[in-house]
């Protein structure tokens, strides 16, 4: 029997911790509770094993196994040592990402109220005028609220009694001491399975004799796109029995989804869902490839690059593969960037699979979390769709995996395991056998390359569905439009004259302008000083009031300064904080402003705004994607949530303004953002029956990434671009890492940076490139100077060493491992 195990626990600490088997010896894979200086924490059984620590350490015994066999499978186990030594990340770290089931063992700490608290409570007065209490008056007042709350008996948790009562946990543990409340902690079984009942109208059904009220309801739910939710249904004239009789007669079914996904809704009405597409040629050819490795043999492991332009129909295609998938008694996983933002493809999936669905995104609570998990975990649902963690679902058998918008930012972690859910996509497709694909209409250069060098089979998807053509793009020279004009305008003449002929025609208009808020400089004249924010070398953001239909605590924040980066608000100043001079300056339009603009250039416009200060969560983005579909908004202003995958057919003119601006900042991948931003924005022009038009105002119309947006050439671009790349020697001809050192003292951070930069210079690395150390580009963020490294190299493991090299060194020279940030494969190198 093994006598010992080695526990991941997650502590920034890049090693296991050995614990003493007591009693039954725990599965590799599996939770264990376990002593951990003072605290008790859940770790991952890494290893059971013989091998006794060194006499010196002292071997605490595990305190409570709590699987009986591994959650993790042996693969899910090898993809996070994987993550771990790739990413250079503590695996106890890794694993507490993989496994969202901390809240079943969360153990909450609730009050109650004591005989003696009651007692204190009923002489009521005396408590406030205690001379005895060191206590503040307010203090007093406080303890006095907090035993008026829980007077009634229940068993309350801090967080609640403090957002009633202001008591901290100080105060109440103080009270815990003086015996007026009793603490308890409690370890609660939680059901997380929050789902709702949905009526699906079953398609092409026969439709025999029906009575009055069987008709009602069945036009009802057509009017909705054939489903509606039962709680919805209750709510219409017709009596309870008719549904039941419509789902005996075949022509209803009752499906099962999350609670709060508003189905449906997203889709405009008599659109066909992607699933209900007869495929063409393209696509089938397409699907077919997906298809053809999902029968595969391991040996021929190759990920497939699917490469379809905008409004290509690639989710129908993928909606192929999940079925085929399905057909081989496999489970599939779909990635998308953000769920929120394309509702629409929920919905369709839903649409397609029903309950065979799980989805997992960024606004489940950790119950509902884990319960997705759990069912996964039984094969309930086989159909997983989900943002970057989404890779870690633990569906058993699973055949598939797809990623869409493959080239999307945010599939890259930027915390602690900073690892790329595409990259770690493909390690766990190989590592479970799975076929792989990755669809975009603006592949990424590194998929693009690994495509080229054969190690990704390449489908290209060229032409959009029903021989509808991309839209034409013009590029309009802001110089010139200045020097004409004279006057600086956001909008150009030829965007305000397309914007009043399309609009004419009664099709809709989506425009551009990549910054929120009002103007994203405020600058002073008299002493040339931008106002930065107080905890980050960032400009400040300047909002004016908000509008009735933005989001409430913006609309209550009125007019004010912003930092985009911390959050920090302050009043706007009269005067230059900097010299007091009154000659304050606005620069730079942000999405508020446009808005503003197009009201008055177009009163008779129904405009609408999408940015993060509209747009909050899902609810609010199918709310105003609803509008969209039903032409309710024929005007839209936003930022580049606007180009994310939205299929509004309605749509002809796409308007881009300012986009050129990202050229300008420090970071190698700036022209392969804006080719990307540009297209998938040009992309949601003419997507349906009339052809689309763009108009792109630019201030380097001669760059070459807007010159092949232009002209919708995707393999000039990175022929063009990967040569720029090889010559700069920058990914994917290297592989790369960022490096940074951050501290909120300036000096200690200087010093740490200077201290590896020796280090870096007596090892004189033969295979890696140190850029550095150098003040970052965000050189403050949220009081934390930051200074940066960026290596390179064409040999990962020399780079991989490098990084090792320096940790270990900087762990001797006493420099704290939080201070480090190593982010491999680096995404932004600001
Ligand atoms: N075979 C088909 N025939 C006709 N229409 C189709 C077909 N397949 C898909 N469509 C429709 O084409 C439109 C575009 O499809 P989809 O949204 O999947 O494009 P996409 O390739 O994902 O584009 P993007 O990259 O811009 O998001 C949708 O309205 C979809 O319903
Ligand atoms: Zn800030």
């Amino acid at each position: 029997m093994s006598r010992f195990a080695d526990i991941a626990l997650p502590v920034p600490l890049d090693r296991p911790f050995t614990y003493a088997v007591n009693g039954v010896v725990p599965a590799v894979g599996a939770r264990v509770l376990v002593p951990f200086s003072g605290q008790k924490l859940m770790g991952i059984v890494v290893k059971v094993h013989d091998t006794p620590p060194p006499p010196e350490v002292e071997t605490k015994p595990i305190q409570q196994v709590l699987d009986a066999d591994a959650v993790l499978s042996p693969e899910q186990m090898e993809l996070a040592g994987w993550i771990s030594s790739y990413y250079l990340a503590p695996l106890g770290e890794v694993l507490r990402g993989m496994l969202p089931l901390m809240a079943e063992v969360r153990r909450d700490i609730t009050y109650r109220i004591s005989e003696t608290g009651r007692t204190i409570l009923y002489q009521g007065a005396e408590l406030g005028s205690s001379r005895r209490s060191k206590l503040s008056p307010e203090d007093q007042n406080r303890e006095y609220a907090v035993l008026n709350l829980l007077e009634a008996g229940d068993a309350l948790r801090p967080g609640r009694i403090r957002s009633s009562t202001g008591a901290n946990k100080a105060l109440l543990e103080g009270m815990v001491r003086k015996k007026w409340l009793v603490r308890e902690t409690v370890a609660e079984q939680r059901d997380a399975r929050r789902m709702e009942r949905v009526a699906v109208l079953v398609p092409d059904a026969r439709l025999p004799k029906l009575n009055a009220n069987q008709m009602r309801l069945l036009s009802e739910l057509a009017a909705v796109n054939g489903r509606m939710k039962l709680t919805d249904l209750r709510g219409l004239p017709v009596p309870q029995t008719t549904l039941g009789t419509l789902v005996r007669r075949g022509l209803v079914t009752i499906e099962e989804v999350p609670e709060n996904f508003h189905l449906g809704a997203v889709h405009a009405p008599g659109k066909k869902h992607a699933h209900e597409h007869t495929l063409n040629p393209q696509q089938q050819a397409a699907a077919d490839a997906i298809i053809a490795a999902l029968d595969n043999p391991p040996e021929q492991f190759q990920p497939i690059l699917l490469y379809g332009v905008t409004g290509s129909g690639k989710t129908a295609v993928y909606f192929a593969a999940m079925q085929a998938a399905l057909d081989r008694g496999k489970a599939a996983i779909l990635l998308v960037p953000e769920i929120g933002l394309t509702p629409a493809m929920a919905a369709q999936l839903y649409a397609a699979f029903g309950s065979q669905v799980a989805l997992l995104h960024s606004q489940l609570s950790p119950d509902e979390r884990a319960e997705q998990w759990h069912r996964i975990r039984r094969g309930e649902a086989p159909i997983v769709v989900g943002t970057r963690s989404a890779i870690f679902a633990p569906a058993p058998n699973l055949g598939l995996i797809l990623v869409d918008e493959e080239h999307d930012g945010s599939y890259k972690q930027e915390e602690t395991p900073r690892y790329h859910a595409r990259d770690t996509a493909i390690i766990r497709a190989r590592l479970n056998g799975a076929a792989i694909a990755l669809g975009s209409a603006t592949p990424s250069l590194e998929s693009w390359h690994n495509a080229q060098r054969g190690k990704y089979a390449r489908v290209e998807m060229p032409d959009r569905v029903s021989n509808r053509p991309l839209p034409e793009v013009e590029l309009i020279d802001m110089r010139a439009e200045f020097q004409q004009t004279g006057a600086d305008q956001i909008f150009s003449r030829t965007l305000i004259e397309e914007t009043r002929a399309t609009l004419e025609r009664g099709e809709q208009v989506i425009i551009l302008l990549n910054r929120r808020g009002y103007s994203f400089v405020v600058m002073c004249r008299s002493c040339g000083e931008k106002i930065e924010c107080q905890n980050c070398a960032i400009a400040m953001t300047y909002h004016k009031h908000g509008r009735a239909d933005e989001m409430d605590d913006h609309a209550r924040a009125g007019q004010r300064l912003e930092c985009h980066y911390c959050g920090f608000r302050r009043t706007v100043p009269q005067v230059c904080p900097h010299c007091q001079s009154e000659h304050l300056y606005y620069l730079g339009a942000g999405s508020q402003q446009g808005e503003e603009r197009l009201a008055e250039i177009f009163p008779n416009a129904r405009i609408g705004r999408m940015d993060r200060d509209t747009v909050r969560g899902r609810a609010d983005m199918e709310r105003l994607l609803t509008r969209l579909h039903s032409g309710e908004i024929n005007l839209l202003v936003g930022t580049q949530m606007i180009a994310k995958g939205h299929d509004i057919h309605g749509v002809t003119l796409v308007g881009v303004v300012g986009a050129d601006f990202a050229l300008g900042l420090p970071d190698f991948r700036a022209a392969e953002r804006v080719f990307q931003l540009l297209t998938q924005v040009s992309g949601r022009a003419g997507r349906g029956d009339k052809p689309g038009r763009v108009v792109v105002q630019s201030y380097h119309p001669e760059h070459y990434a807007m010159k092949f947006a232009q002209q919708h050439d995707f393999h000039a671009f990175v022929q063009k671009e990967l040569q720029y790349r090889r010559w700069m020697h920058y990914p994917p001809f290297t592989a790369l890492a960022n490096l940074v050192i951050q501290s909120d003292h300036l000096e200690q951070a200087a010093g740490w940076a200077a201290t590896l930069g020796r280090f870096l210079e007596k090892m004189s690395l033969p295979k890696v490139r140190i850029i550095g150390p150098a003040t970052a580009p965000l050189s403050r963020i949220k009081r934390i100077y930051r200074f940066h490294f960026v290596l390179k190299s064409e040999s990962r493991a020399a780079l991989s060493e490098a990084l090792r090299a320096m940790l270990a060194h900087a762990a001797e020279q006493q420099i704290p491992r939080a201070a480090l940030i190593a982010d491999v494969d680096a995404v932004h190198l600001m």
